[in-house]
């Protein structure tokens, strides 16, 4: 409970292998040794020994049980943190500071006697703010509690306290703050039973002396004196508790209408760089007893103490803005895509789950236009099951206004592929529902590639069978998230014994199920349109073959949605300025016929 709260990634990631040597590195060995020579050739001319940072076996494949070395280590040393280096969930504690006290105190000076008061005013307490800042880019740094410092308390001579400064906490881009209830256990009739029991102890003056005392400041021995006030004599103080109750009483109120409902700040594209969002604010100073003087209490010897800050339990939930998100198995490529059309340098490897962390690049275009891209840990069958990495982290391709599925071309032709960690989880309802469509495939793939003899199934496609788990997954996290703009980049097409075949196979029955999915919804009443044709480019995200073409039409559909959101935004607008008037008109009429019927 304790992983899933502060990071989505660590409690999903105890289930999968984590040792480097535990992953099955065939996903894009598997389909062609000559892919394997490419690799080679093209990424460690200088040093023969050694395959994508790691050890070279005598067979010419990566020894995975070596140690490992260059970017290989870094990417053991990620798993082996367990990605608790990102955090994209969290809660905490915010209380802004208590007011300083007020100050009782009275002129002292030679031959002047009975001087004036003279004491100040106690500051404010500290707020606690957030900050939207576009440096950011994880939750790691949010602490569990943020106390913002007190005021500090006024002194004689009239010295007014310091407002305590304010504590600034910086949040990344795409957080949303919620408030939450308290989790702090309430004051049940036990312990409330206890503490009537020792106030009963005290005895009543002292009982009330101790109540006084948290909300006012005394001068020394004025409860003596008050409680033998001569008679005749005006109490002072009473009135001055009775101003203050009210002015209590109102602050409460306020505060009250202030919280109705729960904080909600979404820190999203419309957000400013360093734009401040207050989220505890701090108590107000006490007043010093210069505050009481009246025209006949020449002398109060009260002042007030600090008012509380304001405590709130919060979520952060870190929800990664980009324009496209990249969304694909492990292994499909979608880092080597992300490193050949942008500035970012994310971690590759030939194995699965090597992207732990979300990560964004940007793709500049010659005339400085600008497309952010989202790559996300790789999602597996069953991710909604918490299998793999689970798919938490899918909140980081929530808010991408187009959607990118990475499919690895390169797969074995008609042969079902089985990778560990990768493919060998099946739910039982899949295998009951996977009876009557897959039957014939199921049956005569062989689930152990290496040993048994490979059956080809001309009609079986596994990157068609990848792309429909995708849709699973995402379906499963978000009902309607597939109706996105989107488009499919068939990578690894540089494999040219199987990427061709694959291709035309696939292209086919993609354009098959999406004509069957749109069909679908529109004739359910829902209001996200899917009328975008799907388009599938074959790409060789290592070579950088055909990244022109994917950036181009990348483009084009990032502009396309973002003018629907700028005539949906003037739309709103337009709305809701036309219902301000009609407010107003409706206004000033009845403003009109109440001033003509009281003229009659
Ligand atoms: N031949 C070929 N290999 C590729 C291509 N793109 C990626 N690869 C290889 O595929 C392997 C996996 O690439 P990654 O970019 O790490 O895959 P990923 O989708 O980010 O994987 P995860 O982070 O584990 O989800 C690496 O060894 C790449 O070199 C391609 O276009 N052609
Ligand atoms: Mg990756």
């Amino acid at each position: 409970m304790q992983g899933s709260l502060y990071s989505s990634t660590v409690s999903s990631l105890s289930r999968t292998p984590r040792h480097a040597s535990q992953l099955m590195p065939r996903a894009c060995f598997s389909s062609s040794g000559s892919l394997l020579d490419k690799i080679d050739s093209h990424n460690n001319n200088h040093d023969e020994d050694i395959v994508d940072g790691w050890q070279r076996t005598i067979d010419g494949l990566p020894d995975y049980t070596a140690e490992p070395r260059g970017r290989a280590k870094g990417v053991e040393w990620k798993l082996r943190s367990k990605g608790r280096n990102f955090v994209d969930f969290c809660r905490i504690k915010v209380s802004g500071g208590q007011g300083g006290d007020g100050c009782v105190s009275f002129h002292r000076e030679k031959f002047v006697a009975f001087g004036q008061p003279n004491g100040g005013n106690g500051g404010r307490g500290g707020n606690v703010i957030f900050e939207a800042s576009s440096n950011e880019t994880s939750l790691q740094h949010i602490p569990h509690t943020a106390a913002a410092p007190r005021g500090v308390h006024g002194k004689g001579s009239l010295m007014h306290g310091h407002a305590g400064k304010d504590l600034v906490i910086k949040v990344p881009m795409g957080t949303i703050i919620r408030e939450v209830p308290s989790p702090e256990k309430e004051l049940n009739p036990e312990d409330e039973d206890g503490l009537f029991q020792k106030s009963l102890e005290l005895g009543e003056t002292e009982a009330k002396d101790k109540e006084m005392s948290k909300r006012w400041v005394l001068y020394p021995r004025l409860t003596n004196s008050l409680t033998t006030l001569p008679e005749g004599k005006v109490n002072y103080f009473d009135e001055a508790q009775a101003w203050v109750a009210e002015e209590d009483r109102i602050v409460e109120a306020r505060r009250a209408a202030m919280s109705k409902k729960p904080l909600l700040l979404d820190v999203n594209e419309q957000t400013e760089d360093g734009e401040h969002f207050m989220v505890g604010r701090g108590g107000g100073g006490g007043y010093g007893n210069p505050h009481f003087l009246t025209t006949q209490n020449r002398a109060p010897k009260y002042a007030t103490r600090g008012r509380e800050g304001q405590t709130r339990w919060l979520t952060l939930e870190l929800k990664t803005i980009a324009d496209a998100g990249l969304v694909g198995l492990p292994n499909a490529g979608k880092s080597t895509f992300l490193q050949a059309v942008s500035n970012a340098h994310p971690a590759i490897a030939p194995y699965p789950f090597t992207t732990l962390n979300p990560y964004i690049g940007t793709v500049d275009y010659s005339d400085s236009y600008q497309v952010k891209v989202a790559d996300i840990p790789g999602l597996i069958r069953g991710a909604h099951k918490n299998i793999g990495l689970g798919h938490s982290f899918l909140r980081h391709v929530e808010r991408s206004k187009v959607l990118v599925y990475v499919i690895d071309i390169a797969a074995e032709f008609g042969v079902k592929r089985q990778v560990k960690g990768v493919d060998d989880w099946t739910p039982e309802q899949d295998e009951h529902e996977g009876e009557d469509s897959t039957e014939a495939t199921s049956k005569d793939i062989p689930t152990d590639t290496t040993e048994a003899p490979k059956i080809v199934d001309s009609q079986y496609s596994q990157p068609f069978e990848d792309w429909k788990t995708l849709l699973d997954e995402l379906e499963a996290y978000q009902p309607g998230l597939t109706r996105r703009p989107s488009m499919i980049i068939a990578n690894k097409a540089d494999v040219t014994e199987v990427a061709p075949k694959n291709l035309q196979l696939f292209q086919k029955l993609v354009h098959e199920e999406w004509a069957k999915r749109r069909a679908a919804y529109s004739s359910s009443s829902s209001s996200v349109s899917q009328d975008h044709d799907l388009k599938i480019v074959p790409v060789s995200a290592k070579y950088k073959k055909n990244i022109v073409k994917v950036t181009s039409i990348l483009r084009e559909i990032v502009e396309a949605e973002k003018a629907k959101e700028v005539v949906a935004t003037h739309r709103k607008e337009q709305r809701e300025k036309e219902e301000q008037e009609e407010a107003l008109a409706f206004k000033a009429t009845r403003r009109n016929i109440m001033n003509a019927s009281k003229l009659e």
